[in-house]
């Protein structure tokens, strides 16, 4: 059997201390495999940034397990966690966080080089990422000149362009209006089928959490499977 894309064991993460301890996720566990593309569908404030967040290893869990492609991370130095990071993940946030004094083009290069790859070979990578996503005529153009649904797909473009294992996405489309939603959902849908990605991707949209391959949602801190939940009979 292929080794998961992330293996998330028993996490714990509590916020707060003494009497206003808030604890958020009380044990829990999932497991992500290599091409499998996975919706977290769960109520405001249940924890589904936290996971996130502990997922692409930028907050550490209370307490728990991250295994990011077989690799245990919770043990790893700073330094070692980051480069895992770095080559293993890649994030698009509901707010596409491009750098605005940078083109797209270079927004997208950016982590590449800091990767230590030539300017040559990112340019040549952020060319193919600019024209898979159908935004290659919009390269040379400043985040501010993009429209929202342009913006994203360079925000999708620089998140896979290090060519990650796993990718974790928080509310990717919640800032676009439905059909530009739509369309750069296919746009990520398209990326992560053809390159074999694993994705984790936060949604409060149902009509997109129905086209991945399965959904789950945070219940009391633990990760549960959304489609038995709403759906007992099929299990
Ligand atoms: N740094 C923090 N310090 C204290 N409490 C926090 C912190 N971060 C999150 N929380 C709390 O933890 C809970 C879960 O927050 P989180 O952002 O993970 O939820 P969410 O499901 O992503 O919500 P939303 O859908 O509204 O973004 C919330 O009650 C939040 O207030």
């Amino acid at each position: 059997m292929a080794t998961p894309a992330l293996e998330l064991k028993s996490i714990e993460r509590e916020y707060g201390q003494g009497d206003s301890v808030l604890k958020v996720l009380r044990g829990a566990s999932m497991t992500i495999n290599p091409g499998e593309m996975v919706a977290l569908v769960a109520p405001s404030g249940t924890g589904k940034s936290t996971l996130l967040q502990i997922a692409g290893l930028l907050e550490k869990p209370t307490a728990g397990e991250v295994f990011i492609a077989g690799r245990a991370a919770t043990s790893l130095d700073d330094a070692a966690r980051t480069a895992l990071r770095r080559n293993d993940i890649g994030f698009v946030y509901q707010f596409h966080h491009l750098l605005p004094e940078f083109s797209a083009r270079e927004n997208i290069m950016l982590p590449q080089l800091i990767a230590g790859l030539t300017p040559a070979e990112a340019r040549e990578r952020a060319e193919q990422m600019l024209d898979y996503l159908k935004i290659a005529h919009r390269g040379e153009h400043r985040p501010a000149e993009l429209s929202g649904g342009e913006q994203q797909r360079v925000a999708i473009a620089r998140a896979v362009a290090n060519a990650p294992s796993l990718l974790l996405a928080d509310e990717p489309t919640g800032n676009l209006d439905p059909e530009t939603a739509g369309y750069v959902f296919e746009a990520l849908e398209a990326l992560v089928r053809q390159s074999g990605l694993a994705a984790l991707i936060a949604t409060h949209n149902l009509h997109l959490a129905a086209r991945m391959d399965r959904r789950v949602t945070l219940s009391d801190g633990h990760v549960v499977d959304a489609d038995a939940v709403s759906n007992p009979a099929a299990g």
